[in-house]
């Protein structure tokens, strides 16, 4: 058994309801260092909001968030410069070449310049990115662009790393290398919180499984267990079921 690890990220009761009724509502999340912790849950759920809130890009009504043990509020410019996060759209300036949008990214990221160069040679061999490093960023292919958002988000080894449904375009060489990505740095001690709509890829690289319905956590699932997908029905229909109606 893992040792227990101190959390990188700890949300306690975060709620944010948006016109309508939609949103998330009270959510205790941890992600401790080391650990890959998926979120799943079915589209609308709230996971996107969840990361945002969580990374500070949207405002709770309620609730905290810590970084480091750090309210976000009051984090440190350093602070988030330890954090890696792809959410939504992959950060690429259409114009600037490959090599120039990771340069970009670890300079954000507090890289010195006189790092930044051999950290962007990395990425761009870890992602299989090297042929494309002189083509611009509004030239690639969907999946490659999202190679470069994730090159751009892991490759300055951050201490938090947080990813929306990062296999999203990409191909199945593409989903093996961020596989590989991800299972180093948690490795090395990055804690790492990801959502996904893959329940047999969650099931290869989670630690810990949070199933997310309506904007609440409504259990978790054994990343090891037999049959996740039936599982996660269960729990999702067991809420539908349950829940009042609003
Ligand atoms: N800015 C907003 N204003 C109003 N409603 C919103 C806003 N952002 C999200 N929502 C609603 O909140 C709910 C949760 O959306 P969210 O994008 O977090 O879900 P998700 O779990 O990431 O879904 P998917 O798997 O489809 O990406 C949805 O009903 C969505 O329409």
């Amino acid at each position: 058994m893992k040792a227990v690890r101190r959390a990188v990220l700890e949300a306690r009761a975060i709620a944010r309801e948006f016109p309508g009724g939609a949103g998330v509502r009270g959510i205790d999340l941890t992600v401790a260092a080391g650990e890959i912790h998926a979120v799943v849950g079915l589209n609308g759920a709230g996971k996107t909001t969840l990361m945002r809130l969580l990374l500070g890009m949207l405002r709770p009504q309620a609730g905290t968030v810590r970084l480091d043990g750090v309210e976000i509020a009051d984090a440190a410019p350093q602070a988030w410069a330890g954090v890696g996060h792809l959410v939504e759209h992959p950060l690429a300036y259409p114009e600037l070449d490959v090599r120039s949008n990771l340069l970009v990214s670890a300079r954000l990221h507090g890289i010195p310049r006189e790092r930044a160069e051999a950290l962007v040679a990395r990425a761009l061999a870890e992602f299989d990115l090297e042929r494309y490093a002189r083509v611009r960023a509004s030239r690639l292919s969907l999946g490659n662009r999202q190679r470069v958002g994730l090159a751009g988000a892991l490759q300055h080894d951050p201490g938090l790393i947080v990813l929306d449904e990062p296999t999203n375009a990409l191909d199945p060489a593409g989903v093996i290398l961020l596989r590989e990505a991800l299972l180093r740095r948690a490795g090395a001690g990055a804690g790492v919180l990801v959502s996904s709509h893959h329940l047999d890829e969650v099931a290869r690289i989670a630690d810990r499984v949070t199933v997310v319905n309506a904007g609440r956590v409504i259990g978790n699932l054994d990343p090891a267990g037999v049959d996740l997908e039936r599982a996660f029905f269960a729990l999702v229909h067991a809420d539908d079921v349950e829940r009042p109606r609003a």
